[in-house]
């Protein structure tokens, strides 16, 4: 039986995977780590709560003490790590809290499964790092992200996320930890905290809310549905070459403002607004500084090795995402508020 350790299992991307592993392999035991910091809750979780292969265990992995405790409890042997503080915008607002939780936290995990798994690792554990293509920079009109392309992070958030990656390809080189790292685009879909570009959007639209769009919303993003995402995941947990990277995209470029133009239009018809209605609340505004150009993933590395490929279109990944926010408004209402945080805090 494996004993798996997700760290930020009540986070975004984090809750598909802890849902996706949970009902998917009965056999593991799965152990859901998080901080419940104002991007997690448990609310997500509910329908997996009960399950016997699951366990919630509240803990921060900037707390060496408390993970290694935890090690010594549970000896888990796998981890897939997703934990992190992910927002560009708060990145740049506060770059202290992405060194420690994106990076001090990856080294503090590292460091326990370093004294709990080592020296001799065995080939059946394995630390599976989950990072960003943001880690890739810029790149022009042309060309794609691939497994090679130099790291160039240009957001606080981007650089705390190299740092870890080479964290972890450095414990590799250095004390033989079996692991591996994926990069992905753009993550949408149901759950994501309302202050990613789509969320956001699909919300301030429900309240008639101006639309803010930085710069003249000619950037371009790589979006991938979250559940496509997390069975990517699942992919390279089981048979992805040990010490190698995966990138992870959608092969699907937008322009924001081409996004955000499809977005409107399926929110009048779910709203029942005038065509042209939601469009008329986009305003254009100061630029995000250090705006990354165009994030575009090369996924061959990942269809090819292990045959995966996105199960939706866009269209449907959009219309699913916008149908999930209109039928969980309390959810929406809830975690902007804080009160998960507080409901846990009890
Ligand atoms: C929130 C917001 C965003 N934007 C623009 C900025 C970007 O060009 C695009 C997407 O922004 P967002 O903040 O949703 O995501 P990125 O900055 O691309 O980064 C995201 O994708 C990578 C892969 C991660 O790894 C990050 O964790 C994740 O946050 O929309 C606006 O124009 N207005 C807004 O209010």
């Amino acid at each position: 039986m494996k004993k798996v350790l997700i760290t930020g299992g009540a986070g975004f991307i984090g809750s598909h995977v802890v849902r996706l592993f949970v009902n998917k392999y009965p056999e593991y035991q799965i152990y859901n780590l998080d901080a419940l910091t104002y991007a997690g809750n448990l609310e997500s979780l509910k329908d997996i709560e009960k399950a016997a292969n699951y366990t919630f265990l509240k803990a921060d992995i900037n707390n060496s003490q408390a993970i290694e405790d935890l090690f010594m409890e549970f000896a888990f042997d796998n981890i897939i790590h997703l934990a992190a503080e992910s927002h560009v915008d708060r990145s740049i607002n506060d770059p202290m809290i992405f060194v420690k939780t994106n990076v001090i936290g990856t080294v503090n995990l590292l460091n326990a499964v370093r004294k709990f798994w080592g020296p001799n690792f065995d080939n059946n554990k394995r630390f599976y790092h989950i990072s960003t293509d943001e880690v890739y920079g810029s790149l022009g009109t042309e060309g794609l992200f691939t497994e090679k392309t130099p790291y160039s992070p240009n957001s606080p958030y981007a650089a705390s996320k190299a740092s870890s990656d080479h964290f972890v390809r450095s414990y590799g080189e250095t004390y033989n930890l079996p692991y591996v790292i994926s990069n992905c685009s753009n993550n949408y879909g149901p759950n994501q905290f309302p202050e990613k570009l789509i969320p956001l959007f699909i919300s301030n639209i429900i309240e008639n809310k101006s639309l803010p769009l930085y710069g003249d919303g000619n950037y371009t993003r790589d979006w991938l549905f979250v559940i496509d995402h997390a069975k990517a995941i699942d992919l390279i947990f089981h048979k992805g070459l040990n010490k190698s990277t995966y990138n992870i995209g959608g092969f699907n470029e937008w322009k924001n403002l081409d996004l955000v133009k499809v977005l409107c239009e399926i929110m009048d018809v779910k709203l029942n607004r005038q065509k042209g209605a939601s469009a008329k609340l986009i305003t254009h505004i100061e630029d995000r500084p250090g705006h990354d150009k165009r994030y575009a993933i090369d996924a061959t590395k990942i269809n090819k090795e292990l045959g995966w490929e996105p199960s939706v279109t866009f269209r449907e990944g959009l219309e699913k995402t916008v149908d999930w926010y209109l039928e969980n408004s309390e959810w929406m209402q809830n975690i902007v508020s804080g009160k998960y945080q507080k409901y846990h805090m009890d």
